[in-house]
């Protein structure tokens, strides 16, 4: 799996002119894996929303990103109640390259069934996706990346509501995809799983507060200020604004 470097410039995102993440500069090498902390409200889902072309940065270029990347979005973000099942929402997957015209071909319906079993949702095909619990859910998301197999993946705190076993199923999952050569930058707030099982970490509050080895990033000091800058919210946002 060839992924190409993904190269950020002195990247602002945010929403109507006002910025949520601020000046970010460096690269998601190929085949790299790295973790995106930061405290609430830090910008981590609005970066990986640049990052996957979302949403337009402010200021700034993001490079290397478009036609190589599939995205993981917040489940608590996702309407769930449209009425489709959940074989069909894994073959939305495919929407990018099949778009709405060409017809879904059995072998790819016979890849998204694939994909449910392998993450453990045999059976519930025709399930309406607004009747899995929210761990269920969590795992045809996983199921609708793993159809996409885009060389890139951007994870948007993917254990949330998984219990142990699921979490360490798809923790699995996240090193085959960084085995096979993938590049993964997931948003995570389990700081134990980080140091673990990370070795490059981007951290954010609202300002870059470092990116590089996770040993080298995730320090104490580094902890200290992102406590400050969360708690310096509001006043710096409403600054923001009067600067846009
Ligand atoms: N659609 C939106 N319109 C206006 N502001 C938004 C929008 N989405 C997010 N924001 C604001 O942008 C800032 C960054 O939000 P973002 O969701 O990127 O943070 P995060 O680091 O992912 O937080 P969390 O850990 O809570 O998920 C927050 O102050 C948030 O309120």
């Amino acid at each position: 799996m060839k992924a190409a470097p993904i190269t950020l410039t002195n990247v602002t995102c945010g929403y109507e002119g006002r910025p949520a993440v601020h000046h970010v500069s460096g690269e998601f090498a190929p085949g790299s894996l790295t973790a995106v902390i930061g405290p609430n409200g830090a910008g981590k889902s609005t970066l990986l929303r640049g990052i996957a072309g979302l949403q337009a940065p402010l200021s700034g270029e993001i490079a290397g990103a478009a036609g190589q990347v599939a995205l993981l979005p917040q489940a608590a973000g996702l309407d769930r109640s449209f009425p489709i099942s959940c074989l069909d929402a894994v073959l939305l997957g495919l929407w990018p390259s099949a778009g709405a015209f060409r017809a879904i071909t059995r072998a790819e319906r016979a890849r998204a069934a694939e994909a449910l079993a392998a993450v453990g949702l045999s059976g519930f095909a025709g399930r309406i996706v607004g009747t899995l619990s929210a761990g269920q859910f969590q795992r045809l998301l996983f199921a609708r990346l793993l159809l996409q197999d885009a060389p890139v993946l951007l994870l948007d705190e993917p254990f949330t509501a998984l219990d142990e076993r699921t979490a360490a199923d798809m923790l699995a999952l996240i090193h085959r995809w960084h085995g096979e050569g993938r590049t993964i930058i997931a948003v995570l707030h389990d700081m134990d799983l980080v140091t673990r099982d990370f070795p490059r970490t981007l951290f954010l509050a609202r300002d870059c507060l470092g990116w590089g080895p996770t040993d080298t990033v995730l320090t104490p000091e580094n902890r200290l200020r992102a406590r400050r800058m969360a708690e310096a919210w509001r006043e710096g946002a409403a600054d923001c604004r009067r600067a846009a």
